[in-house]
């Protein structure tokens, strides 16, 4: 089954109402790809999901970028996995690596979280990724399985699960993952799903790459087999997010002549 190109936009913890509008306002009027081509999240601040969620074309998802671990009650400061099913968002970004962190959020505890969220019926997409420090003595693999592992340890059915490669050295630095870098941490993923979860799940996730993608790069990334996607930052509070979901388009094209 062919895997349905993913472009996320992160805008994590930035803008104004005033902002939010402009952006949809610029997504509402774009062309892009039909859904069956590309598949476009947008993932606002909590307190702009309802604003978003109302104002934005039905054709483009909503992720929130976080959620409480269990069920809702008292956890001063949470969001819960209910609250998001109430307001109709279908989709939660779990494991960032601003969470993991600066917020201390290991690998087991991702893991409950997405477990749950997926057990309530949202679809996740869930964050690993490597830091410089980690990269350079050769540990990036290793790294990303564990973070993986933890998820695959409280899941059987990924159907609703896209996994974000998002290297920490490349997150807000303008420092982009080269395609073949890229390429060589998802083929790795693939293999690992492959042998721990099966040839199907290995064949059918998405496995999107993230970190300083933007309008210029993001064909060469779009291009390589295994790069299903992105989970776009800085560019995704930028017009130039559109140029990323057309981008697709051109790199199938060149992928046939
Ligand atoms: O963290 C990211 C998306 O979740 C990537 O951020 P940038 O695109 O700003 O590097």
């Amino acid at each position: 089954m062919a895997r349905t190109f993913f472009v996320g936009g992160n805008w994590k913890c930035n803008g104004t109402s005033d902002d939010v509008k402009k952006i949809v306002g610029v997504l509402n009027g774009a062309e892009v790809p039909p859904e069956d081509v590309v598949e476009v999240v947008v993932s606002p601040p909590y307190v702009f999901l309802p604003l978003v969620k109302s104002l934005l074309r039905s054709d483009f998802g909503v992720a929130a970028q976080n959620c409480w671990v269990r069920k809702g009650g008292a956890f001063t400061g949470e969001i819960s996995v209910e609250m998001l099913v109430n307001l109709n968002i279908p989709w939660v970004i779990l494991g960032h690596s601003e969470r993991r962190l600066l917020l201390n959020e290991s690998n087991e505890f991702v893991g409950d979280k997405v477990a749950y969220a997926l057990s309530q019926g949202l679809k996740v997409i869930a964050c690993v990724g490597e830091t410089l420090e980690q990269r350079e003595s050769g540990s990036t693999m290793a790294v990303v399985a564990a973070q993986t592992k933890a998820i695959a340890e409280r899941v059987l059915n990924w159907d609703n699960i896209v996994l974000a490669y998002e290297p920490v050295w490349a997150i807000g630095t303008g420092k982009v993952a080269t395609p073949a870098q890229a390429q060589e941490v998802h083929t790795e993923l693939r293999k690992w799903l492959h042998e721990n979860t099966g040839p199907e799940v290995a064949a059918s996730v998405r496995i999107i790459y993230g970190g300083s993608v933007n309008g210029k790069n993001c064909k060469e990334l779009a291009a390589q087999p295994d790069v299903d996607g992105f989970l776009v930052g800085g560019a995704s509070l930028k017009p130039e997010f559109i140029d990323i979901t057309r981008d697709r388009i051109s790199s199938l094209f060149s992928l046939t002549i």
